[in-house]
């Protein structure tokens, strides 16, 4: 039915499709949808507290016996001084009084989105899911080591072949190849300073030459057309996000559904401003005004901006989503993902 089976048979799913994790957005509902219709559900865990990743893990169980794949993020410890927090707090004067917040007087304590620790850890290996995944990198080698006994595989994004060998020669045992055409975060991990922006069309082949592990297609992806490519440029699978973000089963969030519902292929922008590291997301001006602000490290930055969410949030939302939002299917979860293995099927059948 797929001309590859390798990504299939690594994570015993019938179609070689992975909703993409998305924090804030996944919910246990639209993960067990997805693992029920054969694909792979994923829940993007980075927001979650402990307790509520447990809650989460018992929901998701009693709901499917199909393959889910927990996600969370890499990133390291950030440090910020005090004069550049005062730096920060100067440039932003002018936004906090226009929207009539109080600018946060103490330095940042960010406690979500967290970093994946021995808390995350601890739960897995209790209940270990089919699929780990992880975004910025990988959590230490004795973590994965602990996650591939318990029977777990690895998955990691990476937006440059130098990304995928690291992954690789550290145990993924799949790469997800994100091209600069995705919605939400960037993966990107080794030189986040000089991202190279690479498209899905010219990363994806190069990744499938540089490493012998399955590499799953994402970016941009959101109609039968779309899976088809790339599986001709190698993809052994492919990893879509924003073609279910306004399902009944997704987290619902009026702002979010707003923003998507008017994109098309340049409605977005990469920006740093909102959480100190670079996402895709809908093109506001207010994002395109912060785009001269020098941002705190991630997630510190979301000190300084979810102030002026909570007083003024129409202006300041962000609503993470990619550029093929105007190419994704209607209805449900489930009506989503067969309408794309349906469309999948027909444009891979070759002409004539
Ligand atoms: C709203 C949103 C949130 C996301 N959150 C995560 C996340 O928590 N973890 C992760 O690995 N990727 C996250 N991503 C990126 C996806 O894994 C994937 O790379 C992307 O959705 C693919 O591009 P597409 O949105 O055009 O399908 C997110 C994407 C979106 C749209």
């Amino acid at each position: 039915m797929w001309p590859d089976d390798r990504l299939t048979r690594l994570l015993g799913i019938e179609h070689p499709i992975i909703q993409a994790p998305m924090a804030g957005t996944t919910t246990p509902a639209l993960v067990a949808a997805i693992a029920n219709a054969g694909g792979m559900g994923s829940h993007g865990c980075a927001a979650l507290s402990p307790e509520t990743l447990e809650r989460d893990m018992t929901e998701m169980r009693a709901a499917t016996n199909g393959a889910v794949n927990l996600n969370f993020f890499c990133h390291a410890k950030p440090e910020m001084s005090e004069a550049a927090h005062s730096d920060l707090l100067a440039e932003l004067a002018p936004d906090y009084q226009r929207a009539g917040a109080n600018p946060p007087s103490n330095m940042p304590e960010v406690a979500s989105p967290r970093a994946f620790g021995p808390a995350e850890l601890a739960l897995l290996l209790a209940h270990p899911p089919a699929v780990a995944s992880f975004h910025f990198g990988l959590p230490d080698p004795d973590a994965i080591a602990a996650l591939k006994t318990a029977g777990c595989k690895i998955l990691a994004s990476a937006t440059t072949v130098a990304e995928a060998r690291w992954l690789a020669e550290r145990g993924a045992d799949a790469i997800i190849a994100q091209g600069w055409e995705a919605g939400g975060h960037r993966g990107v991990f080794l030189d986040v300073e000089n991202d190279a922006q690479v498209g899905l069309f010219a990363l994806l082949p190069q990744i499938v030459d540089a490493v012998a592990v399955p590499v799953i297609a994402a970016g941009g992806i959101a109609d039968g057309r779309g899976i088809a490519a790339a599986f001709a440029l190698g993809a052994s699978g492919v990893q879509i996000g924003t073609a279910f973000i306004d399902c009944a089963e997704a987290a619902q969030r009026d702002w979010h559904i707003a923003a998507l519902q008017e994109g098309h292929d340049d409605s977005t922008m990469i920006s740093s401003a909102v959480s100190g590291r670079p996402a895709r997301a809908h093109r506001t001006p207010w994002l395109t005004r912060m785009k001269d602000v020098t941002s705190a490290p991630f997630p510190l930055m979301y000190h300084y901006t979810r102030p002026l969410q909570a007083a003024d949030p129409e202006p300041h939302h962000f609503a993470l989503y990619g550029q093929s939002a105007a190419l994704r299917p209607a209805g449900s979860a489930r009506d989503r993902f067969d309408q794309l293995v349906t469309d999948a099927q027909k444009a891979l059948v070759p002409a004539g």
